[in-house]
């Protein structure tokens, strides 16, 4: 068997928010392989933001562990974490978080130039150029729709190759066409380029283009659909939201 790109062992976070424990993951396992595409679906509350947060390494579990690319994040410091995410891992969220008094190649470019080092303008032109903009390099955020500026975004996560792509609602902000094209790119990257997407999400439609579909409730693993269509997910969506 080989080794899964993200391994996910009986995760637990719990939140102390005063008088109350809130368990917003209740011992999640799954393994996911290189290569895949993955949403994380269920109701608000369900945990599926803690969920992506804890297996970033943005945030660290009451207990279990994630191993990403052979590296368990509990064996590591709060600057191994940092430098794991730099270079192992991108991040896409739905505000698009991009420096507004930058370009778009100033914005690709700027992670790794706050990590000291600089990219060659062929590495920033040819993220552009993956997301079809490699015309507008040169234009800042309010001069680039909401679908660019997306665009733009999945350009800064994927210019270090990272092997883990973590997307929060990628098309959250976007109309229905733009998500389209949004949801083209990720799954092209895991397609064509093997990195393994993991997307948070809340519509069947950006779910369906995923290779498969988790479904939290309570903060468990619920369900899988594996290669299920918009309408399958949007189904058993209906019956978790109504059980909650
Ligand atoms: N910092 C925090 N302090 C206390 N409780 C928290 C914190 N963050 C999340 N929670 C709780 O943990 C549970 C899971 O939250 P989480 O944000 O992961 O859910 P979600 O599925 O992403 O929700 P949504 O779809 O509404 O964004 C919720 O009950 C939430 O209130």
């Amino acid at each position: 068997m080989t080794t899964p790109m993200l391994a996910i062992r009986d995760l637990r976070r719990e939140y102390d928010s005063g008088p109350s424990l809130v368990t917003a993951l209740d011992g999640v396992n799954v393994d996911l392989a290189a290569g895949t595409f993955t949403a994380i679906m269920g109701p608000s509350g369900s945990g599926k933001s803690t969920l992506l947060h804890c297996v970033a390494g943005l945030d660290r579990p009451t207990s279990g562990e994630v191993t990403v690319d052979g590296v368990r994040l509990g064996d590591l410091d709060e600057t191994g974490l940092t430098l794991l995410r730099r270079e192992r891992i991108g991040f896409v969220f739905q505000a698009f978080n991009l420096i507004s008094s930058l370009t778009a190649a100033q914005n690709v470019a700027l992670p790794v130039r706050l990590a000291g080092r600089r990219l060659s303008p062929s590495e920033v032109t040819a993220a552009l150029d993956e997301v079809g903009l490699g015309d507008r390099a040169r234009h800042r955020p309010v001069e680039l729709s909401g679908g660019q500026q997306q665009r733009v975004a999945i350009a800064r996560a994927i210019v270090t190759r990272p092997a883990v792509i973590f997307a929060d609602e990628p098309t959250g902000a976007l109309d229905n066409q733009t998500s389209h094209l949004v949801l083209g790119l990720l799954r092209d990257l895991a397609t064509s380029r093997g990195q393994t997407i993991v997307m948070v999400t809340h519509d069947p439609m950006a779910a369906a283009v995923a290779d498969s579909v988790l479904l939290l409730a309570d903060g468990r693993l619920v369900d899988r659909l594996d290669g299920a269509s918009a309408e399958a997910i949007a189904a058993r969506m209906a019956r978790a939201e109504s059980t909650c």
